[in-house]
Formats: structure tokens, sequence, C-alpha cells
């Protein structure tokens, strides 16, 4: 009994977080100092291997990845000062585990710096914006220069060259503590409480891939992963890993939570690292989702359970649901190359195709390919 229970998990097993190589994913030991850390401090952490094949010519390029998913560490009424300091000292022994671990990159979730006020439409939350090279870029660039480590910041940011115009950017710190660049959100989320084009517009930095000492890398901030145009842009312009830093629901989206990093992985032959925060975010002010139902002061429950998904179709457990976290996963990123060759859909892709319709759907006089059957209303007797 107790092994065909066994036998049955593995299967599912196999099925939910696929092979890698034909295997189940290897969990990696991590130094003792980075344990105590999650001990000391209650954050999950957790740790895996993504392989490659074996090439004949090219060495493995293994790059070290870790995501950091967290709740706020004060209510939404505390000073605002109080709460972003709060979250930078919750997140300081996150990052030290990261860098104790020898992660090269790490990536933060959206607007980790901040609660997510964005559903009651109230503007005092725009008092968070930060310039790019503000306090957050302060704080963590100093982490970023001592594990020689890239680090990905999603803030809100504030435009000080453009009118003090708020943008939801990630700001892409070296690991020489340097700014990279930053990119800012393409797709302004218009969906329940997620009313967040009060805020700010749609990004005008591109599909921008950061080539780092670690790998090229891009960033798809949270909503813009149901866009698969958008996922295929990043992979044109060559990333290997893209970061998806999310702030999301359960009501709304945890169904889909797992299908949507593991699909643009595969389909565009790139490493997908989704992070989601965690926690209920109570907001001083009712709000309604304009739907006719009563008016609430919380969004629902942000879920964690932040995970990384490779172009093999395998992907790591989530992390916690619960509780802050830190997800670390060594990827070889030859294994994108390899399922290029393997699965040939960069070759088979149809863009000039797709570029025709394209071109003719962003146009006012667009019309739809439609065959009509001419027999359609005629009524068989
Ligand atoms: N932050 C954000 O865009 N959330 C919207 C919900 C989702 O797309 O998951």
């Amino acid at each position: 009994m107790v092994r065909h229970v066994r036998t049955v998990l593995q299967e599912v097993n196999r099925l939910l977080t696929g092979l890698n190589c034909g295997k189940v994913l290897e969990t990696i030991a991590l130094p003792e100092s980075a344990t105590a850390l999650s001990m000391e401090h209650g954050f999950d952490l957790q740790a895996f291997c993504f392989h490659a094949d074996k090439e004949v010519l090219r060495e493995p390029r293994v790059v070290r990845v870790g995501l950091i998913q967290n709740s706020i560490a004060l209510p939404t009424t505390a000073h605002f000062i109080d709460q972003k300091k709060a979250i930078f000292e919750k997140v300081k022994p996150i990052v030290d585990a990261a860098g104790s671990s020898g992660v090269n990159i790490l990536c933060l979730q959206e607007f980790w710096m901040m609660p997510f006020g964005f559903s009651t439409r109230e503007k005092k939350w725009c008092e968070f914006a930060e310039p790019v090279d503000g306090e957050s870029t302060e704080f963590l660039r100093s982490f970023a220069l001592k594990y020689n480590m890239v680090i990905i910041s999603p803030i809100l940011e504030r435009d000080m060259n453009h009118g003090e115009i708020i943008w939801n950017t990630a700001v892409v710190i070296g690991n020489h503590g340097n700014i990279i660049g930053i990119h800012r959100k393409n797709h302004v989320t218009r969906v329940g409480d997620f009313t967040e084009s009060t805020y700010y517009m749609e990004g005008n930095t591109g599909h921008p891939v950061f080539e780092t000492e670690f790998g090229k890398i891009a960033i798809n901030i949270c909503y813009g992963r149901h866009h698969p145009l958008n996922c295929l842009t990043f992979g044109l312009n060559g990333a290997e890993i893209v970061f998806n830093p999310c702030a999301t629901v359960g009501g709304l989206t945890e169904a889909m939570w797992p299908i949507e990093a593991r699909y643009a992985a595969i389909t565009n032959s790139y490493f997908v690292a989704a992070i989601n925060r965690v926690g209920t975010e109570i907001f001083p002010n009712p709000f309604t989702s304009g739907d006719g139902k009563p008016a609430h002061t919380d969004l629902g429950y942000f879920y964690g359970s932040s995970y990384v998904s490779a172009p093999d179709a395998s992907c790591t457990p989530s992390l916690s649901r619960n509780s802050d976290g830190l997800l670390i996963t060594d990827m070889d990123l030859n294994l994108c190359r390899q399922f290029k060759d393997k699965w040939c859909f960069r070759m088979t892709a149809r863009y000039e195709l797709y570029a025709e319709t394209l071109a003719k759907y962003v146009k006012p006089d667009f019309e739809p390919q439609v065959i009509r059957d001419p027999l359609l209303h005629k009524r068989s007797s």
C-alpha cells in the first residue's frame, strides 16, 4: 500500500513539476549560514538545480539565481518612513542568506519596498515613490557589491527628469554596484481591484535584455505574463532568464499561476522566475471592485508560491504560500539553446505571417480573416 502511494505520488510529481534531463529536480545543499538565517528569521528556504546535457564544445554555464518573496512588515497605517524601514530590516537577512549562498542574480517582488496600495486609488501611496537611484537602490547596492550579485529591484519610481511622474519600474543593479538599467512595466493592470492605471502609464522602455556577467536577463513585471507577445519579445531580444516579479491574489489568479511561467519558459526557450508577495494587506479606507459587491479594505490574499520554470517544462516546487521565502536555483543556461535545437520553435514559428496580420490589425480598417459558411443560416429540411 505504502509503495503504491509512493508510486502514485511520483507520477503526480512527474506531471506537476516535470523531469529535468529525465530526472526529478535535484535539491542543493546550502551553507549553514543561510539555513541559520532562515531559522532565526522564519523564512522558507529552498534550493534546486536544473541541469543541461553535456556539450562537446561549450562548458556548462551555471548561474545561481535567488528569488525573494515577503509580506509587509508594519500595518499600512504606520508612518511611511517606518513602513519602508521595517521592510528593509525584514528583507536584509534574506538578502544576506542569498549572498552567503553564492547567488549571482537576485530578484525581489513587485513593489517590494511598500504595501500594494494601488487598489485604494488614494494618491498618498505615491509618497513611496523613489528616483531610480533612491534609497532602495542605495540599500541594495551595498549587497550587490558585498556579494558580487546582480540585484533586480522592482520599485515605484518617480521620474525626476520628466515632471516627477510615477512608473512601475524594475531597477537592475550590477554586481559592481552600478545601475545597469531599468525596465518599466509594459502592461498596466486593469482587472478587479488592480486599478493601477490611476497611478502610472504603460512603460516606455520596450523589452530590454540586460547582458550581465552571469547571463542575459529580462524583467516582465506581473500582469505582463498574461501577454504572450510580451513574453515572446523578451525572447526575441535574447533573454535567457526572464524574471516575473508579481503582486497577485488567490481569488484572481491562483489557478493561472502554476501554468503561466511554465508555458512562457517552454514556448520561448528561456528560464522564468516568478515571484509573488505574501499575506493580506489591510488599508484604512474601504474601496470597491466596481462590481456591485460590498466595499472592502483588502485585495485578498497574496499567496507567495514563487517558483522557477525551465525551457524543458520542468519546474521547482513553489515556495510557501504563507511565509517570506528565498528560492535558490542553479540553472545551466545551455539548456536554452539545447531546447531551441531540439524543438525548433524559433525556426518553425511563422513570424512573417504574424507580423503581416499584426500590421493589419493595428489599422482602423482591419477586417478579421473569417471564411463564413455560405450555408450558415440555411435550415436543413
Ligand atoms: N500587480 C499586478 O499587476 N497584479 C494583477 C494581477 C495579476 O496579473 O496577477
